[in-house]
């Protein structure tokens, strides 16, 4: 099969997008691997597939995969190229955007500087909605928040629509990403895996941060975990309500008024390259 695809990214954070709102598309979890592969395919973090919506209150709707060819449920950079995708398409004329995810419906908002505003809805804290499961641990309370004893190190965890463990270290520079991260991102007690943060707190408005992606390894940047990252803080009294994320592909800006508020995350989308590739 002949496939034309458009290469984005979010910061880093590189995405395979693919159009099928004129055709349905269906890839096999080995075509998705191939096209994610670095030297044998295209090569991404995540593949975007956009198609028609499927209800009236929405324009589109998109879905998600790491580059393994799982199906996840939230994307947060990869949201940002999905509306850089439609406009320059073609595909809609609007500048507010209403698209359905597996789990959530989002409102993005196209900037005047080219960047992109998105409502990723409320953060979920139950450990439930990762799933966590916190038997037998106690946890130590910061401001009231919950911080989970698990591999040596404390968890904040919470559900941006996927799942989040966010820890706090004096330098992301020197963080144990690479062997900490899958430690965690596997480990038994989140029973879907978990996308690994790693939080350095700069400033009240201003942090570092590097994720081990759930089945993509470290990436550099993660819109969700971002969002999860800044809610964590906020909710352990480290962080104000308006915070900028330096990460290792470029910046975010995540704001959280708390409660049952919406995270709004604001960062760009790049497009790098059309192109076709055989399957
Ligand atoms: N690896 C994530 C999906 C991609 C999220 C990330 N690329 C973002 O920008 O939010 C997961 O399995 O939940």
């Amino acid at each position: 099969m002949r496939l034309r695809f458009t290469k984005m990214h979010g910061a880093g954070n590189d995405f395979v997008v693919i159009d099928a709102t004129k055709q349905p598309l269906t890839l096999t979890p080995e075509q998705m691997r191939h096209l994610g592969d670095r030297r044998f395919g295209v090569g991404c973090d995540q593949i975007l597939v956009i198609e028609p919506s499927t209800d009236a209150g929405a324009d589109f709707r998109y879905r998600i995969f790491n580059n393994t060819g799982a199906e996840v449920e939230h994307c947060g950079n990869g949201s940002r190229c999905f509306v850089r995708y439609v406009v320059d398409a073609g595909l809609t004329d609007k500048r507010e955007i209403h698209v359905d995810t597996l789990n959530r419906r989002l409102r993005l908002m196209l900037q005047d500087d080219g960047r992109v505003t998105v409502n990723m809805g409320a953060p979920v804290f139950e450990p439930a909605a990762l799933p966590f499961d916190p038997a037998g641990l106690v946890p130590r309370l910061e401001h009231g928040f919950e911080l989970w004893p698990v591999e040596g190190v404390e968890l904040g965890v919470v559900s941006m629509g996927n799942p989040h463990a966010v820890q706090r270290v004096a330098d992301v520079a020197t963080a144990p990403v690479a062997t900490l991260g899958p430690r965690i991102e596997g480990h038994a007690r989140f029973a879907r895996r978990v996308n690994a943060g790693f939080l350095q707190v700069l400033a009240r408005d201003r942090i570092a941060l590097r994720v081990y992606e759930r089945d993509a390894g470290e990436t550099l940047a993660c819109g969700t975990g971002a969002c999860a990252a800044v809610v964590v803080g906020i909710r352990a009294g480290w962080l104000d309500s308006a915070v900028e994320v330096q990460t290792r592909g470029g910046q975010l800006r995540i704001e959280w008024a708390g409660g049952d508020s919406p995270v709004l995350m604001t960062g760009p989308a790049v497009k790098v390259f059309d192109g076709e590739i055989e399957l």
